[in-house]
């Protein structure tokens, strides 16, 4: 049965966190409201000027880029290391980008912190990924001058509240190739975040024969041989018209949720012989970022409460559950690989768990 999710505290916004993703995009700060007051940068864009100001900043990384760098866990989720005066943004970022490790050797050893972390600092990081940026902070506590206040419920719902709020824009009959008879339903959020399409293939019957597709720029678009999705997006159209109806939703989660840009460095790490999943923790995600609230509320705007999901991603399967799709059946979705993405299926089924 799927679980019913939890509702976000309804005080919480949306439209605040898309403010603090421009702001901290442009390189402003944001004030992290608990009840007491710290204030963010993302690594990737701080400022020169605006680092200098800072009093006793504090560079906060996730534990699995920590882990990378071998620095001690002693804080759950992030670690916190003291920034030493004189340190420039190309410092931090040269210890937050794996990408520019060869480029500037780091210099550690690096102490974190051991005194508690109060919520702001994980908050920070997440807000940092949902900006597309690199998942690291400077963090000081108390207000700096020009930052947009956010609460860190706000951040914390930000995913639930997204999805609550999906809309259906409009609809139009779009013939494909592999189907004529079809539909693409466009839906947006009340924050006008990132918008997401569902195509709708001849006649769905419940329980519905589904694909949840994660954007791929490089490989839908381009036709990039390094992963299997522009075979497995115009397959599932295919196997969908071939079976009568159903749905493929067309998700905004570039690079399993962590952006374009930052797949992009994934894939630079992958030259360096890094596998898909290492490069993501290296980069300090989590192998896999996605969460499917928005995908099992466009479902349920379109009437559909039951799935037959084409997967071999048994997260995706477990994720739709839990964001209250039911899973009837999972039907297989493998692609013969090429010598270029081979390496990354054969990860993909010994470490992320994929069935083939
Ligand atoms: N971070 C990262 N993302 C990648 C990489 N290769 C492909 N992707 C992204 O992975 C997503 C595609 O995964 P999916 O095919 O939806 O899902 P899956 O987890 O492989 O599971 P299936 O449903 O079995 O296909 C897209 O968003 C791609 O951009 C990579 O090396 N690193
Ligand atoms: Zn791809």
């Amino acid at each position: 049965m799927p679980q019913s999710r939890s509702l976000p505290p309804p005080e919480t916004r949306l439209d605040t966190v898309a403010a603090a993703i421009d702001a901290l995009r442009a390189g402003r700060p944001v004030r992290l409201m608990t009840p007491g007051v710290h204030t963010m940068f993302a690594v990737e864009t701080i400022p020169a000027a605006a680092l200098k100001r800072l009093e006793r900043p504090l560079l906060i990384l996730s534990h699995a880029r920590a882990r990378t760098l071998k620095i001690r866990l002693y804080t759950p989720q992030v670690v916190a290391l003291p920034v030493k005066s004189g340190t420039s943004p190309a410092d931090l970022r040269a210890i937050a980008d794996p990408t520019i490790d060869l480029d500037a050797p780091m210099k550690g050893p690096f102490n974190a912190r051991r005194a508690k972390l109060g919520p702001a600092y994980a908050a920070a990081v997440k807000l940092a990924k949902l900006a597309g940026l690199l998942p690291a902070a400077v963090v000081v506590n108390g207000p700096v001058r020009g930052g947009l206040d956010l609460k860190i419920a706000d951040i914390t719902a930000y995913e639930t509240r997204a999805a609550d709020s999906l809309a259906i824009v409009t609809r139009a009959r779009v013939p494909l190739e592999a189907s004529e008879k079809t539909e693409l339903v466009a839906f947006r959020a009340g924050d006008g975040g990132p918008e997401n399409v569902a195509i709708v293939i001849g006649e769905p019957k419940n329980p519905v024969l589904t694909r949840l597709h994660s954007e791929c720029f490089t490989g839908d678009l381009l036709g990039s041989l390094k992963c299997d999705c522009g075979e497995q997006l115009r397959g599932a159209i295919a196997t969908i018209a071939r079976a009568g109806g159903g749905v493929l939703l067309y998700l905004a989660q570039e690079g399993r949720g962590i952006g374009l840009i930052n797949k992009l460095r994934a894939y630079r790490l992958q030259d360096q012989g890094y596998d898909t999943i290492e490069a993501n923790e290296r980069l300090g995600f989590e192998a896999d970022e996605r969460v499917y609230a928005v995908a099992a509320r466009m479902l349920q705007l379109l009437g559909f409460s039951s799935v037959r999901l084409l997967t071999n991603n048994p997260e995706k399967v477990v994720g739709l559950e839990k964001a209250g799709i039911a899973v009837a059946e999972r039907v297989p979705h493998a692609f013969p690989s090429n010598r270029h993405n081979e390496f990354y299926l054969r990860t993909k089924a010994e470490k992320a768990g994929h069935l083939l």
